[in-house]
C-alpha cells in the first residue's frame, strides 16, 4: 500500500490559527510513521488559505533526515510552485485540477484549459528541479453545481495528462458525492487505460462511509490512499459543501481486517494521533 497522510488538507481549513511550532512539531512526529508521502505544505494565497501561510517557515524545519518519507507541498499556479520549489524540503509539488469547470474556476480562477496550459509550464520547472508533479482530479466523482458528470470526462482529462506525463494522479472526491459504485467505475475504466500513471485515491467523506469507499477502491486495484488522523479537515474552497477527509485511523483498520501489509509504525502513530489530539482538540 501507498499512503499518504494529509496534515496540509487537516489543517487548511482549521479556525484557529495553529501556531507554526506546533504545525512542525507535528509534520516531523508524522514523518517517523513510515507513510509514503506526507502532504504539508500549501503555496497558495494567504489570503484565500490564511492557516498556511507559514509554508515556509515549517517548509524550512521539516526533519528530513527522520525517514524516506517524501514532503508534498500543494500549489495554485506557477508563481506558487516557484516558491515551493525553493524548498530542498519539498519533493513532490499537487495541482488541484477540476474535472468541474465550476470549481476549477472557483479554486484557481481559471478554466480547466488555462489550468491545464499552466500545468505543462509548471511540469517544466519541475522536472528541472528534479522534483515531482502530482495532479488531483478535484470533483472527480461528481460535483454538487448541477454539472453533469460522466467517467468519459475524467477519462478525456486523464488522456490529456498522460500525453503530457504526468505519472500520479489522485482522484478525489472533494465533496463526498462519491459511492461505491462510481468508485468501482473509475477505478475499474480509468487505470488500466494508463499504466504509465499511478493513479490513487483522495476521499473526503463521512466516518461512516469510509470503509466501502475503501473497500470499493481496494476491490479495483486501488492501492494508493491519501487520509488524514481522524477525518479533520476538507476543502474550504467549496466551503457550503465541505467533508471531512478519509480517516487514517479507518485505512489502518481497513488493512487489518482486509490483512493488507503495511510498513507503518503504529506506536509512532499513536504518539503523532496524541499531538493531533491535542491540535485539533478531539
Ligand atoms: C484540493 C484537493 C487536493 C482536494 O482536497 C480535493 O479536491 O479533494
Amino acid at each position: 500500500m501507498f499512503l499518504t497522510e494529509c496534515p496540509r488538507d487537516a489543517m487548511q481549513g482549521w479556525g484557529e490559527f495553529i501556531p507554526t511550532g506546533k504545525k512542525i512539531d507535528y509534520i516531523n512526529s508524522l514523518m517517523e510513521v513510515g507513510f509514503d508521502v506526507l502532504d504539508s505544505l500549501s503555496f497558495v494565497s494567504p489570503k484565500a488559505i490564511p492557516q498556511m501561510a507559514d509554508s515556509d517557515e515549517v517548509a524550512g524545519n521539516i526533519d528530513k533526515s527522520l525517514s524516506n518519507t517524501k514532503v508534498s507541498a500543494i500549489i495554485g499556479n506557477y508563481r506558487g510552485a516557484e516558491k515551493a520549489l525553493k524548498h530542498q524540503s519539498v519533493d513532490i509539488l499537487g495541482f488541484p485540477f477540476s474535472i468541474s469547470e465550476t470549481f476549477q474556476h472557483r479554486n484557481t480562477n481559471k478554466s480547466q484549459e488555462e489550468a491545464f496550459n499552466e500545468i505543462i509550464k509548471m511540469l517544466e520547472l519541475v522536472k528541472s528541479e528534479n522534483r515531482e508533479l502530482n495532479i488531483y482530479f478535484s470533483m472527480a466523482f461528481g460535483n454538487p453545481y448541477g454539472e453533469m458528470w460522466k467517467w468519459e470526462d475524467v477519462d478525456f482529462w486523464a488522456q490529456r495528462f498522460s500525453e503530457i506525463g504526468i505519472k500520479n494522479i489522485l482522484l478525489s472526491d472533494t465533496t463526498g458525492v462519491a459511492t461505491p459504485e462510481t468508485i468501482s467505475l473509475l477505478f475499474e475504466k480509468i487505470p488500466s487505460k494508463y499504466p504509465e500513471i499511478h493513479f490513487g485515491s483522495h476521499f473526503h467523506n463521512r466516518y461512516e462511509d469510509s470503509y466501502s469507499k475503501l473497500k470499493a477502491a481496494y476491490d479495483k486495484g486501488c492501492r494508493r490512499f491519501d487520509s488524514a488522523i481522524k477525518g479533520i479537515g476538507g476543502c474550504p474552497m467549496a466551503k457550503d459543501d465541505l467533508v471531512g477527509n478519509m480517516p487514517t485511523e479507518q485505512v489502518i483498520n481497513f488493512m487489518s481486517v482486509e490483512k493488507v501489509e503495511h510498513h507503518l509504525n503504529l506506536l509512532n502513530f499513536e504518539s503523532s494521533y496524541n499531538k493531533a489530539k491535542d491540535i485539533f482538540h478531539f
